[in-house]
């Protein structure tokens, strides 16, 4: 009798920000990882536990249209997989982490800029004495839309930084809220393909350029950190404090903090930690054992 052993691969755990993630090196895009695969990884009790996947694909061994796209510019492709196993655009903390990963464990130079292609375009990262540096690209304000949490709700600013993004200045103490926080009902129309949403209060005066924030991510439920999360604050906050481009923001998360700027060329600069803390061997499930994420609930406008 022929038993058929188990498909093993090799992983490394990180995280940005308490925000994590496995990662599955898979320089010449031999692996194959289907949504159950990655949700089973993700879950915290039979997985290794993490918010999302990332595939660390070089643009030329894959066929995804950004990594194509990008071949001749950015060596490396981020494919990002939310804990429920969808894709998405970018992931701002799992940029980072996927660089160092690079720098340490694959042959780049973290003395000059590194080019990584997402979803959302080439985002350039820099290894700096303080921490790692996304250049995020240009945030897109989209007008007002409103989002609830249980009984509260709360008008907020609909931000794209390639994935979606609803920014809510509650006037509560965050820790006032429930933990985690229940999926938030959002406006299907303004996001037919889900959101990520953030819910942001100030820490000290608005001239302080300082506020913290909780999330509710789309697929992976509330996590302690979302990079795109702090960028799309940034820019609502920012917007709403008409602070002059290239004034600095300080986000706290609840995994630690974030350093951002909106640049005079209308980019954001996200800078923060990244940690490798484990790596190893996992077995691929054949099939999803997770238990399922909370999503946010759609409601028509
Ligand atoms: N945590 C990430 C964002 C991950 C993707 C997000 N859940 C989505 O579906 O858009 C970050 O650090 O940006």
């Amino acid at each position: 009798m022929i038993v058929e052993l188990p498909v093993e691969t090799p992983f490394v755990k990180g995280h940005g920000t308490e925000n994590d993630f496995v990662l599955l090196p898979d320089a010449n895009g031999a692996l194959e990882v289907s949504p159950g695969q990655v949700a089973a990884l993700c879950d915290r009790r039979v997985g290794l536990g993490a918010d999302g996947v990332i595939r660390v694909v070089r643009t030329d061994a894959t066929d995804d249209p950004a990594a194509v796209a990008a071949r001749g510019e950015a060596i490396w492709f981020m494919d990002y997989r939310n804990a429920d196993g969808s894709l998405s655009e970018m992931c701002g903390n799992g940029v980072r982490v996927l660089a160092l990963y690079l720098a340490t464990h694959a042959d780049v130079d973290a003395r000059e800029p590194l080019p990584i292609a997402t979803r959302d375009g080439i985002k350039t990262v820099t290894f700096g004495e303080v921490g790692i540096t996304v250049d995020m690209g240009t945030p897109s304000l989209l007008g007002e839309t409103r989002v609830s949490v249980g009984e509260q709700s709360w008008t907020a600013t609909h931000v794209d930084l390639g994935n979606p993004h609803a920014v809510a200045l509650v006037e509560v103490g965050l820790d006032t809220l429930p933990t985690p926080l229940p999926a938030p009902v959002y406006d299907e129309a303004t996001y037919p393909h889900g959101v990520n949403v953030e819910l942001v209060s100030r820490v000290g005066a608005p001239e302080d350029h300082h506020v913290a924030m909780r999330v509710h991510e789309r697929g992976s439920g509330e996590t302690r950190s979302c990079g795109t999360g702090a960028c799309a604050v940034l820019a609502a906050v920012a917007t709403a404090d008409e602070a002059p481009r290239g004034t600095t923001y300080v986000v706290d998360v609840p995994g630690g903090r974030l350093h951002l700027e909106w640049t005079e060329a209308g980019t954001v600069l996200m800078t923060g930690p990244a940690v490798l803390v484990a790596e190893g061997w996992v077995t691929l499930a054949e099939e999803a054992v997770a238990e399922p994420v909370e999503e946010p609930v759609a409601v028509p406008s």
